[in-house]
């Protein structure tokens, strides 16, 4: 791709068609819209400017005009989002870059697949995923599938995008009892996807992935080309997963008002049509109503179980984000790990990937989903 101006309007299949992130970047890219069409180049800043000065290479402004399809538009969105990733924390959190100086952020795609500017869930974990072999399955332990874009993080990091896929996936004939799935990415058999692959060896990049309440970003990000003030984002959280909201509407699970006005603002980064399954859901008549009028026995334990199930999911969420972060942590102080890559973000460390003060939130969560009994 030529150095531009940053002014001209390319389509976006044909840009991305000529580009790879090249490894200097932390990222390699098998391009998902033209089969094996590769070339290194780099795309935003310079490594050693990134200021938007006179060495910096621009990304010409970028049109969705012809993409076709719902695919093409998850998938721009993605590889933009990956790219603006790279840009702002290619130092780590210290030297964190504050304008998208002719970055693909300018890109359009946000706009028409209804998503905000950033990587979020739907990015990282909806829509990035292939098979190995296409005609093979997609089934636990991840054997056949990987990640179509990565982050420095190995194995572990591979494993964190891929459970999350495979939790997504294990929750599709749940999603089916309300409705068919809303229209997204996800996969179709039913695996029991297993959490130890996601192994502490390094920390998620999550903490990384936020310019809303980040220290390392505290004014957010100015999207240049679209507005000169910051504006901040939250970066891609499974709380941002359209499943578990899904069954706490279902199950008529009522969270704390801070949980809930967190999870909701999680939902601004949901594709609209998984925001509106959600709200649908919740407009419709009362399934706890329904079993407690009833007054079936065997209703009301299938219900308990269904809470129980959800509750315990959640109480191994939280012992896997403890083992994480503490070991990740512990690890960083021995020095185990090097690079910014290893060390636990300082915002992980106190606070969520969307900004929550994890711990208290998520056990809040927790023990407000098990306040959704039914006692007999
Ligand atoms: C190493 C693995 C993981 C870590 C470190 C982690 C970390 C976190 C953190 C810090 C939060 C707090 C919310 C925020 O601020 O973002 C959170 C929330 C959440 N995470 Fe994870 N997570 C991990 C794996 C998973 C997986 C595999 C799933 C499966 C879908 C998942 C589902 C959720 C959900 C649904 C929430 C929202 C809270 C709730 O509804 O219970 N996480 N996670």
């Amino acid at each position: 791709m030529e150095a531009g101006d940053g002014k001209e309007e390319t389509p976006l299949s044909s840009a991305l068609s000529r580009f790879q992130l090249s490894e200097d970047y932390g990222f390699l890219l098998p391009n998902p819209l033209v089969g094996d069409g590769r070339a290194t180049v780099p795309v935003g800043c310079r490594k050693q400017q990134g200021n938007g000065g006179a060495g910096d290479v621009w990304m010409p402004q970028l049109s969705t005009r012809h993409l076709r399809g719902r695919e093409e538009l998850y998938l721009a969105h993605l590889v933009l989002s990956f790219i603006t990733m790279g840009y702002l924390w290619q130092e780590g959190e210290e030297g964190t870059v504050k304008v998208t100086a002719g970055s693909p952020a300018r890109g359009e795609c946000h706009r028409p697949s209804g998503s905000p500017p950033i990587l979020s869930h739907a990015d990282f974990v909806l829509a990035n995923w292939r098979r190995k072999d296409p005609s093979g399955c997609c089934c636990p332990p991840c054997r056949n599938l990987d990640p179509i874009i990565s982050l420095p993080g190995g194995e572990s990091l591979r494993g964190f995008i891929l459970v999350t896929f495979l939790v997504e996936k294990a929750a599709v004939p749940g999603i089916k009892v309300g409705r068919e799935p809303p229209a997204v990415p996800l996969p179709r058999a039913h695996p029991s996807p297993s959490i130890a692959l996601c192994s502490p060896s390094a920390p998620p990049p999550c903490a990384w992935l936020s310019w809303k309440d980040n220290p390392a970003m505290p004014d957010g990000l100015v999207y240049e080309g679209v507005s000169e003030e910051p504006m901040a984002f939250s970066g891609g959280s499974a709380a941002q997963s359209t499943v578990l909201h899904a069954f706490d509407e279902l199950l008529g699970i009522r969270h704390s008002q801070e949980s809930t006005a967190f999870l909701h603002r999680m939902r601004d980064y949901m594709p609209p049509p998984h925001r509106a399954f959600i709200e649908e859901i919740g407009r419709a008549p009362s399934l706890k109503q329904h079993v407690l009028c009833s007054g079936d026995a065997r209703l009301r334990a299938a219900f308990n179980r269904c809470i129980t199930a959800l509750a315990d999911f959640r109480s191994c969420h939280i012992a896997i984000v403890t083992k994480y972060i503490a070991v990740a942590k512990a690890k960083a102080g021995r020095a185990e790990v090097g690079g910014w890559a290893g060390r636990p973000p300082a915002a992980l460390e106190a606070k969520g990937t969307g900004g929550s003060h994890i711990f208290s939130f998520l056990k809040s969560v927790r023990d407000t989903t098990r306040d959704g009994l039914i006692s007999a």
